[in-house]
Parts: C-alpha cells; sequence; structure tokens
C-alpha cells in the first residue's frame, strides 16, 4: 500500500525568505500543484478559498501563519487576528493561531528570536498532530471492535477527514485506514459531499491512494443505503464540539446522524481535543460559516441552476449530542451526553489515557 500521508503543507526557507507551501486542495484530484504563500494576506485568501482546509490542517496552518508574519515583519498581532477570523467555525484555527502567538510573545514580542518561537510552536503542533491521529485510529479502532464484533466493516464517512487535514493521517479518515490496514474493512462509502465534494475529490483521492474498497454515492443516496442494510457505522470528523458534546461538521453531517439513529447504527465523531471548545456552552452557540451562494448555483465553475439564483450555503450544521454515539480523541473515548467525561477528557495532561486501564473513558 502507498504511504498514504501527503504534504498537505510545509514550511521552506528559500533565500528570498521564508513560504508556507500548501497543497492546492481545490485542484485536486485532477492536478497535485502547490501554492507558495509569502504574506498574509494570500494565506488568509487560501483559507477562505479552501486551498488549505479541515479543523487539524487549519490549526497547525493558523500557527504556521504567526511565523510567517513575524518572520516577514508584520504587525503580529493584527496578522493573528485576521488569521483567526479567515473561517469562524473550526475552533483548531484561532486555537492554533493563538498558541503561536502566545509563544511569539512570551519570547520577547519582537526580533528573530520570537519568530523563531513561533516557528517552533507551528512545528509542534504538527508534530503532535501526527501522533494525535495515531492515537486516534487506534482509539476508534477499538471502538469499532467493541460495537461491531466480527470486522468485514461497512463504513460510511462525509467530507475529508485523512492526511489532506492532518499532520499524518487525519480523524475519522485515520480511523478508517486502520480498519483498513488491520483487513476489516469491507468497504467505505464517500459521500460525495455537495456543494465543493470534498468527499468525491478528496476522500475518494485518498481512499483510491490506500488501495480501499470504496465507492462515492450522492449525498442524497445515504438513507437508500441504511434502508438496504448496507451501513454498519458512520464515522465523521467535527469542526467543533461545544461543551454539550453538539458537533458541528460539515453540512450534511446532522441528516447522517438522524438516519444512523433511525437505523440503529452507530455514529461516531473522531476529534483531537483542541476541535473540543468548552468556552462554547452548546451547539447553538457554534457560529456557522455561511458562504457564497454560487457554490451550490455552480458545480466545479460551470452554472447549474438559473442564473440569478439564490441559494442558502452555511458551509456546517450541528449533530445534537444525543444523536452521536462516542467522541474518539486522542485521549480515549468518551460519550458526548456525558459532559462530565468530556471536560474531564480536555482538562487532563495529554496523552494519559485519562485514568483508565486500556486508555479509554467509558459511558
Ligand atoms: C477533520 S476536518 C473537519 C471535518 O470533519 C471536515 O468534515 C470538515 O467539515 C472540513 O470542512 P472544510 O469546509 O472542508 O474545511
Amino acid at each position: 500500500m502507498a504511504d498514504s500521508t501527503l504534504p498537505a503543507l510545509r514550511w521552506a526557507e528559500p533565500p528570498d525568505g521564508p513560504v508556507l507551501v500548501l497543497l492546492d486542495q481545490t485542484r485536486l484530484p485532477a492536478e497535485e500543484a502547490e501554492l507558495a504563500c509569502t504574506d498574509v494576506p494570500g494565506l488568509v485568501a487560501a483559507i477562505q478559498s479552501l486551498v488549505v482546509r479541515g479543523a487539524p490542517l487549519l490549526g497547525i496552518a493558523g500557527a504556521y501563519g504567526v511565523a510567517l508574519a513575524a518572520a516577514r515583519g508584520y504587525d503580529v498581532t493584527e496578522a493573528a487576528r485576521q488569521l483567526a477570523e479567515a473561517r469562524p467555525t473550526a475552533v483548531n484555527l484561532a486555537w492554533g493561531v493563538e498558541r503561536a502567538l502566545a509563544a511569539y510573545r512570551s519570547a520577547g514580542g519582537d526580533g528573530p528570536a520570537a519568530a523563531r518561537a513561533a516557528l517552533a510552536e507551528a512545528r509542534a503542533l504538527h508534530r503532535q498532530d501526527a501522533e494525535d491521529s495515531e492515537r486516534m485510529a487506534a482509539a476508534g479502532l477499538g471502538l469499532l471492535g467493541e460495537l461491531l464484533p466480527g470486522g468485514g466493516y461497512r463504513l460510511l464517512t462525509h467530507c475529508n477527514t485523512g492526511a489532506l487535514i492532518s499532520g499524518a493521517y487525519g480523524t475519522a479518515f485515520g480511523v478508517v485506514r486502520a480498519a483498513h490496514l488491520a483487513g476489516r474493512l469491507r468497504r467505505l462509502w464517500v459521500d460525495e459531499t455537495r456543494p465543493l465534494l470534498q468527499g468525491a475529490r478528496l476522500t475518494a483521492y485518498e481512499a483510491a491512494r490506500d488501495d480501499m474498497p470504496y465507492a462515492v454515492l450522492a449525498d442524497g443516496a445515504a438513507g437508500s443505503l441504511f434502508a438496504a442494510g448496507e451501513v454498519d457505522a458512520v464515522l465523521i470528523g467535527a469542526d467543533r464540539i461545544a461543551a454539550d458534546g453538539a458537533v458541528a461538521n460539515k453540512i450534511g453531517s446532522y441528516p447522517l446522524a438522524v438516519l444512523a439513529r433511525h437505523h440503529g447504527v452507530p455514529f461516531i465523531v473522531v476529534a483531537p481535543v483542541s476541535t473540543v471548545d468548552l468556552a462554547t456552552p452548546d451547539g447553538a452557540a457554534i457560529r456557522i460559516e455561511h458562504r457564497p451562494g454560487h457554490e451550490v448555483t455552480e458545480v466545479r465553475g460551470v452554472q447549474v441552476a438559473p442564473v440569478g439564483a439564490r441559494a442558502y450555503n452555511p458551509a456546517f450544521d450541528v449533530t445534537p449530542p444525543e444523536l452521536v454515539t462516542a467522541i474518539v480523541t486522542e485521549r480515549g473515548v468518551v460519550s458526548p451526553v456525558d459532559h462530565g467525561n468530556l471536560a474531564e477528557m480536555c482538562a487532563g495532561p495529554r496523552g494519559d489515557g485519562s485514568g483508565s486501564d486500556d486508555g479509554m473513558m467509558r459511558e
């Protein structure tokens, strides 16, 4: 099997100054093209146009953005504000920006040493995400083994949560990959994920690279797939998890949770602890990004609705905690309806297994 890690972003230092090099996800799978960001406005635009995307990677990109601002002589506080506000829903973006800004400030808040501190923090977040993705994969695979004894899983996923959003293997897709490596994946169902087709373009691209038995379906086909008994579990990522366990994720996730509950299928969310936002009390308080209507009225730049058609284009929806079977993080598994466990998991030291023998918290 090909190595499924992809350099979704990398820091480079050519003679004319540091750059953050992004794999341009808007051009996949047709082209594996890179975009070099030499300035903060360019990186903000790349974040907003989804050249770089997905919650964990946005956190990493935000941290490198602060390092870029520092190295290139920007007003770092103002740059950090612009980066953190580039997209509102994925809490990891502001989190990554704040981590690098804090490192910059604690190294004096000015000059080369502070710039180096910001870069070191961005690199540390990048490495940590790679390690976290391995832990999530192991915890998620363990959970699947408990919920679905016997293997031969038919898993449904939505949007893209793999190497393209991670320092290594990703969140939900990392679990799918672990199941595949363990010989337990019978079928990966890939929701196309309208309007921007992160499933059909990006998850299918990653599944093909890993030689997985996958098939793409139109989002509206999911119901018939459940009705036919073809789905054993749904695995998705998250952009923000509120303190009450509500999960904001790519638009179309909530209908899958409703379907999963109706058909008695586990609905599993996989995300790092950095996606949990205890300062947001509940799902209603999560700010949902609304994107331009042309993303709905056009498909890959081709107008499909009547010219002048208006559109409704929220980028995310919120799944209430009672529809979520489990949240898998790098620290183990929690039930989203047990809010105490979620807060306790976030408060614990990294990778400590949060107190149980096998490193997994239980409902
Ligand atoms: C693992 S990244 C968060 C997600 O799970 C992913 O599904 C998602 O919603 C990403 O949204 P995007 O708009 O492509 O940045």
